[in-house]
């Protein structure tokens, strides 16, 4: 049997949504008054774009095989990715065989250690990863979640991240999360708010909606369970990424600190089994969040996930469409996912990586069925409409 080797790797720039979700136009419940680090800084509290959010832009990169198969892989990681995917990565790939993944992913970790490690770098890894995983499934004509060991169950169920968690509810969904607004730099005004916002929210939902804050690494340990108190009573089912993703030691002290009811939720920002086992051996967390566009791409996440299950905690990935529900479908400690609403009132269910993908499946009334997912590789492609920009070459 002959196996197909790389031929070619291309990575190119998009603008305007897709895998950088935080690139959207004006008016947009993401970009309003959403309480992040910089919120500190009036000048940079209203719009999370005037600090340069959306700075990077989407990495698309396309591996294509000795047989003229081409597999797709997106991510956040914009023209610096490009670079580091053609001036760098593209030699470890060229000439190796379609099936060398594990192999691949140690020489592009290995090799950029010296600059990479986490953030920019292993987003670029990750997006690289994906993309080997679709060739390969379009090489097998087997999808993803196939490739993973199957799926453990016949649908998935989903929460709605957005602004507007009673109109996820009337959308099918299991439970909305809700940005945080306000921060430490507000004060108790703001600290008020932020559960005026929650009761009003839980007044809308009723008692059994899974409600949770968002928190996007700009609270200290201190305001954080000011907050997880005072949100226990109108049922807060878990506060998200409440500290900066390098206090290890603050996660851990929060989650001794919060309400027993409350989960402690991180990892977004986190990234390889070593961060991973960070959090883990810290205790720091009862469920993580890893970014399969993030966090190493599939080959990492199926490690992370394995030392998550030995560790009696829950993974369940930050948003990603496609490349999340593939592995989410083949886990038993993965019992959810994310969805995150691109419309921008967050008003009805818009594919997560509008406008760059085609075919992307998305959840019927909170939910999907892993039968929509049996299309090789992970069975999406990119929209002709686009204009992708190929910044450099090697
Ligand atoms: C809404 C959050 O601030 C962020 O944009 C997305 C996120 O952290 C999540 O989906 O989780
Ligand atoms: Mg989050």
């Amino acid at each position: 049997m002959s196996i197909p080797t790389i031929k070619h790797v291309r990575a190119y720039v998009v603008r305007g949504g897709g895998a950088d979700y935080h690139d959207q136009g004006d008016s947009h419940w993401i970009d309003d008054h959403i309480c992040t680090p910089m919120s500190k800084y009036p000048e940079y509290c209203q719009s999370r774009q005037s600090f340069g959010i959306n700075v990077l832009g989407s990495l698309v990169i396309e591996i294509e095989d000795s047989e003229g198969h081409v597999g797709l892989g997106v991510t956040t990681a914009g023209e610096i990715g490009a670079y580091i995917v053609e001036k760098h990565f593209a030699r470890f790939l060229e000439g190796a065989r379609v099936t060398d993944i594990e192999k691949l992913w140690d020489q592009m970790f290995n090799a950029s250690l010296f600059y990479g490690r986490k953030g920019v770098v292993i987003n670029t890894l990750s997006g690289v990863d994906l993309a080997l995983w679709d060739l390969l499934g379009k090489v097998r004509e087997e999808p993803v979640h196939v490739m993973l060991g199957g799926a453990v169950r016949d649908e998935l169920q989903f929460y709605a991240t957005g602004a507007r968690p009673d109109l996820a509810k009337d959308m099918g969904f299991i439970g909305g999360k809700m940005p945080l607004q306000w921060g430490p730099a507000h004060g108790d005004e703001g600290l008020k708010k932020n559960i005026e916002k929650l009761a009003e929210m839980r007044s809308r939902v009723g008692d059994d909606f899974w409600l949770m804050f968002d928190c996007w690494m700009s609270l200290n340990v201190e305001y954080a369970t000011r907050l997880a108190h005072a949100a226990q009573e109108y049922g807060l089912k878990w506060i998200e990424e409440a500290l900066p993703p390098d206090d290890y030691w603050g996660y851990a002290k929060l989650r001794q600190q919060v309400p027993s009811t409350m989960m402690v939720t991180t990892g977004e920002h986190e990234a390889t089994r070593w961060g991973f086992r960070m959090l883990m051996e810290m205790d720091c967390c009862d469920l993580i969040q890893p970014d399969v566009g993030w966090c190493g791409g599939v080959t990492e996440l199926l490690k992370i996930s394995a030392l998550a299950d030995a560790h009696g905690k829950l993974v369940v990935p930050h948003g990603s469409s496609v490349y999340s529900y593939h592995f989410v479908a083949t886990r038993h400690n993965s019992p959810f996912a994310e969805f995150l609403m691109m419309a921008p009132q967050a008003d009805k269910v818009v594919p997560m990586f509008n406008p760059l993908l085609l075919d992307e499946p998305v959840p019927v009334n909170g939910r999907l069925k892993i039968s929509e997912l049996d299309k090789p590789g992970f069975g999406v492609r990119l929209n002709p409409e686009c204009k992708l920009h190929r910044p450099y070459t090697h």
